[in-house]
């Protein structure tokens, strides 16, 4: 032990340990037929310090032989044994790290990276080792001072002469303190002063390490030289000063490399920075998808906040319908799919079946236990609900002084056969608009939705009202029914109409049962009309819609109170005729038998029932129809499809079809967006590969100074992660930008006002989704750039 340790001194004061030792190594490069024997069993030995100087012919393999020592390159067979370890096991981490760690590299064309400052040129070695910034700074200005550079330290690599670039390359292998420098033909570019003043510097830092170099200058190699090697054809002709045996200082470590995500950012700003034209432009095409993405989201975003605006504000005021027919849209649509076979039928018979319209028909019990249940909907969710009653209303007019049957309808009576159905609801006496009463008992339906043309608006169950649409026109038949002899096209004036009174008749003054126990309408109307029991209606005003999407609401032509028809049933329901009919399998008025199907019309009709025809349900606002739907279609839970109650949702449909068309627009345009995306994204790949090429040196020299392949692709990923950050940003702030000038051109053309609205969530979207597709479109180049041989990077010009 203390022998060792003692030999151990003596040697390493002789400079005479071992660094490194080449065993019969072998290099062939194969291309095509021909196989050059680059390096042919070289055998060779280095001393821990010394200064090796190799000649030979072009083409003997010294630099081949120099990236195999400095680890660029692979042998295919022998050994290279540093420090007493073989490299034969060395992974490609290994070999990353030893170049970090134990090699410095000089160039004959320097290798300098021109788009860093000098500073990072020389720290990037420790860079990659994770060396701390203040530690890499204080060594790459110690080693600028050593190579005589201090002056110069803040100029950019342009700036600087041949030799003090090659001042910036030795500083650069310095700078992380190697045991070997490797110099391929260091003054090979430089004039005879200068190479001198750098082999000056050279031989100095042999003093402490060992330091090989090609040359193919003899007499800088004989002056300044301890050892000449010459090669030739691959292998070594002479050696000046072999060494034959000796002690190996066994103390070798190497340090793993690895490069932040930020060196890479950094590396690559610097590079962008160097091309900024070139970079906004590739920016700015790239964001041309972004921008189109924005610009549909930002539209289809305002018009869809639009449509709900005027959804909620005119759809709110269309009801929910329960009609005593309903359809039944679940079973007609079973229905439409078993009959949307395209094959036509086989064989010879026919099958009797029940045609589409009548399946999809579904009859709703409207029923008192229905109409409870609806009673108590929430009074936060529906404000009104109506409740028509197809009850016959008996009504008689004085008409130049004499009294005489008036309807509410507003058919053409003319046309319609009495009688020729059975169901005198279809052609007598019904008809005529019901507007709902508030659940809290005030009438604000009508305010809210119409105004007084002329006339008040009604205040009892006896006031009625016309309803005139947004033209002022009245239904003719409404008022032909009512007794006015007008003409299409007539002018009437409103104080005419208004104040009219038309006499409401009980069922008990307006039928007489006749012997056959059958019942007929009286002919006394004057008689009628002052009988105790009638009531007196009055048109207290003529009402028009107060916006268009409130048109519709109620038909037009006379209108009445809700509470008005559950009166005459009540009142109608004792009359003599509706118990007649209520235990008579004929219609007492016809004396006809009558069908399954009609008896319940009739029976309304003369009041013998009291089941509404139709409750119409308005809900308080747009959001709060879903919860009236939900409550009605939880009756239904659990019945059989004959007890099931169903309705009909107008505004439901319609705002689902709006909803749909506009999400199905928004897609199609971003579809049509997107395609511009993948351009773009194919573009980055093509702008990375020929950034790939374009870099090809400086991959050579990053490996050469340790960097991984990884950190490589990590190199490329940072600059395409800043090409597709930029470009997102850039065609988010152009889409934003240009909502101004289509908002400004909506409003002419539309009327609408900020229809154009960017989303802010949308805007990080698709700066997230630009960087995505930028990074994975540059990923494919970014690796082919990482997998680069480093010596033929290095060769590459
Ligand atoms: N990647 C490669 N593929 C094929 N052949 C190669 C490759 N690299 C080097 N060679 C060949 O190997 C031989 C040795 O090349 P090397 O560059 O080591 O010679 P050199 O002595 O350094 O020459 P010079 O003094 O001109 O630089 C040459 O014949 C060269 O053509």
């Amino acid at each position: 032990m203390i022998l060792k340790s003692f030999l151990h001194k003596v040697f390493k004061d002789r400079e005479e340990f071992m660094m490194l030792d080449l065993k019969h190594i072998k290099k062939y490069y194969t291309v095509g037929d021909t196989t050059t024997k680059a390096l042919d069993d070289v055998s060779v030995s280095f001393r821990e310090k010394e200064f090796v100087s190799i000649l030979g012919a072009s083409g003997s393999g010294k630099t081949t032989m120099l990236n195999v020592i400095g680890g660029l390159d692979r042998y295919d067979s022998g050994d290279l044994v540093i420090n007493g370890q073989s490299t034969k096991t060395f992974k490609d981490a290994d070999w990353d790290a030893y170049r970090n760690n134990s090699i410095g590299f000089i160039f004959q064309d320097y290798n300098i990276i021109t788009h860093l400052s000098i500073i990072d040129n020389v720290t990037m070695g420790m860079t990659l080792s994770g060396v701390s910034n203040d530690e890499k700074l204080k060594k790459a200005k110690e080693s600028l001072e050593r190579v005589g550079l201090k002056k110069h330290m803040n100029k950019k690599p342009a700036q600087l002469s041949g030799g003090q670039m090659q001042r910036v390359a030795i500083a650069r292998a310095l700078a992380n303190d190697p045991e070997i420098l490797l110099a391929d033909e260091p003054t090979g570019a430089l004039d005879t002063q200068t190479s001198r003043e750098i082999m000056d510097l050279i031989k100095e830092l042999a003093k402490d390490r060992l330091v090989i170099m090609v040359t193919h200058n003899p007499e800088l190699a004989e002056e300044y030289s301890d050892r000449i090697i010459k090669f030739n054809d691959g292998q070594v002709l002479s050696d000046s000063n072999p060494y034959q045996s000796g002690e190996v200082n066994n103390d070798f470590e190497l340090k793993r490399t690895k490069m932040s995500f930020w060196t890479a950012l950094k590396l690559s700003f610097t590079n962008i920075k160097t091309k900024k034209g070139r970079t906004f432009l590739t920016m700015f095409a790239s964001s041309i998808g972004i921008i189109g993405i924005g610009i549909v989201l930002a539209l289809s975003n305002g018009f869809q906040k639009q449509i709900d605006n005027t959804q909620a504000e005119t759809l709110s005021q269309f009801p929910i319908t329960i009609s005593r027919v309903g359809l039944d849209s679940q079973a007609a649509m079973q229905n439409s799919q078993s009959t949307g076979k395209k094959n036509f039928a086989k064989g010879q018979t026919v099958t009797a079946k029940r045609s589409t319209a009548e399946l999809a028909q579904h009859i709703n019990k409207l029923d008192t236990k229905y109409v409870d249940y609806v009673k108590n909907i929430k009074k936060s969710a529906a404000k009104d609900i109506a409740y028509s009653y197809t009850t016959g209303f008996n009504l008689v007019r004085q008409v130049n002084g004499k009294y005489q049957p008036v309807t509410f309808s507003n058919m053409d009576e003319s046309q319609t056969q009495q009688g020729s159905t059975g169901d005198p609801s279809s052609s007598v006496g019904v008809g005529g608009a019901v507007y709902p009463t508030d659940r809290n008992g005030k009438m604000s339906f009508l305010k809210q939705n119409y105004k007084t043309l002329a006339g008040k608006y009604p205040t009892k169950k006896t006031d009625i009202v016309l309803i005139a649409d947004q033209h002022n026109n009245v239904n003719i038949n409404a008022l032909k029914n009512l007794g006015f002899n007008v003409k299409n096209n007539q002018n009437l004036k409103t104080a005419d109409l208004i104040g009219t009174q038309v006499k409401l008749v009980a069922n008990d003054d307006f039928y007489q049962k006749l012997p056959t126990g059958n019942f007929v309408p009286s002919k006394d109307y004057s008689q009628m009309a002052s009988s105790a029991k009638t009531k007196t209606l009055t048109v207290t005003g003529i009402l028009r819609t107060k916006s268009k999407n409130s048109d519709g609401l109620l038909a037009n032509g006379v209108a009445y109170n809700d509470r008005l028809t559950k009166e005459v049933v009540d009142q109608n329901k004792k009359s003599a005729v509706a118990n007649a009919q209520r235990s008579s399998e004929q219609n007492v008025l016809t004396g006809q038998s009558i069908k399954d199907a009609n008896r319940p019309g009739l029976m309304t009709y003369l009041g013998a029932a009291s089941v509404p025809s139709t409750i119409q349900i308005y809900p308080k606002s747009f959001d709060q129809k879903d919860r009236v739907t939900d409550y009605l279609d939880k009756y239904n839970h659990g019945k059989s499809s004959a007890d099931k109650v169903v309705y009909n949702d107008l505004a439901g449909s319609i705002s689902s079809l709006t909803g749909g068309l506009m999400d199905a627009i928004t897609y199609v345009l971003i579809g049509f967006a997107g395609i511009s995306l993948v351009t773009s994204m194919i573009m980055i790949a093509i702008i990375t590969y020929t950034s790939v090429l374009e870099r090809t040196k400086e991959i050579g020299v990053l490996k050469a100074l340790g960097a991984r392949k990884k950190d490589i692709t990590r190199a490329f990923d940072a600059e395409t992660t800043i090409l597709g950050l930029g470009s997102g940003v850039l065609g988010v702030v152009i889409a934003w930008l240009l909502t101004f000038p289509a908002n400004v051109l909506l409003e002419k053309v539309t009327d609408l006002s900020n229809v154009a609205q960017l989303n802010p969530w949308h805007a990080l979207l698709l700066i997230i989704i630009s960087t995505v597709l930028t990074v994975l479109g540059g990923h494919v180049p970014a690796r082919m750039g990482s997998k680069k041989d480093a010596a033929i990077a290095l060769r590459s010009e």
